[in-house]
């Protein structure tokens, strides 16, 4: 185990694949199951309701903190991402259920998740990646065409390297997690297994919903102000759905309500530039675009993804409700 310019902590850090093995040799000679929560570090209320999740079905409980180069695109925000790394071992610290605290963080340095080096280049010829066709295109996908082939291929690594009993993602990267199910079932990994890759629900900002998120940090204060937009366009739309709106009517109202609120911030005078990226609805299932005279009751029992992106400024954020048949989706 490496402690060099590491802040202090209570928990044990591995920076290396080999020193994490020996730990992880042991829990499996213990019999001792591990709850694996990957992240970006930034931590917040989101990240810790994966890692009290784990804490709760878990013998052990690991985290990883990597901000990973390959899921960022060359235009993309790599190299101001939020990084609070003392701050996150504290809270991580914080942590208790049932009187099981986090065990180990794994925070390995980009060498050792890239030992053949790394490059950005989206057309690169050379190296090893993973790429689940079919369902990195849509949504992010569309608006980031290389995120997902980033993250699968640096959660495999994650996968292989941890061991992890069950994983815990959020629901508020539906489409990540989601796409990384997929993944797991066809590469037949068993650590973790399909059904052990869990899927957790978004928490908000109680005071008005906002999607807890790393990349709220950037937002200014009149951005923080308009940012819950985007959550309440997909509520007007959930609400059409259950109504028996068609598809193309409930984006179309939540559409509307993201241009009244550009157009009350410019008459509030608020300095702040907000940018609808994607209003969309989508089949759960094979993340196909849902028809635009399609209907909840023409849709069956099947469950929908009703999600968005919006630019407030330079920050993009990200929220999505599921919509239907949810209750395999989320577990
Ligand atoms: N509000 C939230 N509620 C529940 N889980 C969340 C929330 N925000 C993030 N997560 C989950 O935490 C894990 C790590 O996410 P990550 O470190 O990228 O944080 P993030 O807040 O999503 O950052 P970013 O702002 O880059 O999207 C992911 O599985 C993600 O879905
Ligand atoms: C899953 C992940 C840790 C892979 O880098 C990242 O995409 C995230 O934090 O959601
Ligand atoms: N939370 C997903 C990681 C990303 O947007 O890069």
């Amino acid at each position: 185990m490496s402690t060099t310019k590491l802040p202090p902590s209570s928990i044990p850090i591995f920076t290396t694949v080999a020193s994490y093995r020996e730990w992880r040799r042991k829990a499996y000679a213990e019999k001792k199951s591990v709850g694996f929560v990957p992240t970006m570090g930034a931590l917040h209320e989101g990240h810790l309701s994966l890692v009290r999740r784990s804490l709760a079905e878990n013998d052990l409980t690991v985290m990883s903190i990597f901000v990973n180069p390959a899921q960022f695109a060359p235009h993309e925000d790599l190299a101001s991402y939020p990084r609070t790394l003392e701050r996150d071992l504290e809270l991580l610290a914080e942590q208790k259920v049932a009187s099981k605290q986090p065990s180990a963080v794994f925070l390995p340095n980009v060498h050792e998740m890239y030992p053949s080096g790394i490059n950005q280049d989206v057309n690169q010829q050379r190296g090893t990646f993973v790429e689940v066709k079919g369902y990195g295109e849509q949504m992010e996908g569309k608006s980031r065409p290389t995120f997902f082939r980033g993250v699968a291929t640096v959660v495999t690594k994650l996968f292989n390297a941890i061991e992890p009993t069950n994983a815990y993602f959020g629901q508020k990267d539906i489409q990540q997690a989601l796409l990384l199910r997929h993944m797991v079932t066809d590469l037949l990994l068993s650590h973790p297994s399909p059904n052990n890759l869990h899927i957790v629900p978004t928490i908000r900002d109680t005071s008005d919903d906002l999607a807890l998120s790393s990349r709220n940090a950037y937002l200014s204060p009149a951005g923080r102000k308009v940012a819950p937009i985007l959550y309440a366009s997909l509520r007007t739309a959930e609400g059409c759905w259950a109504a028996g709106g068609s598809k193309l009517d409930c984006i179309n109202a939540a559409t509307k309500i993201i241009q009244r609120r550009i157009e009350q911030a410019n008459e509030e005078g608020l300095d702040v530039e907000m940018k609808l990226d994607y209003l969309e609805m989508n089949d759960a299932g094979d993340f196909e675009v849902i028809e635009g005279d399609v209907t909840r009751s023409s849709k069956g029992d099947a469950a929908v993804i009703l999600s968005g992106a919006l630019w407030v400024d330079q920050t993009r954020l990200i929220d999505n409700i599921l919509l239907g048949s949810v209750g395999r989706i989320v577990r």
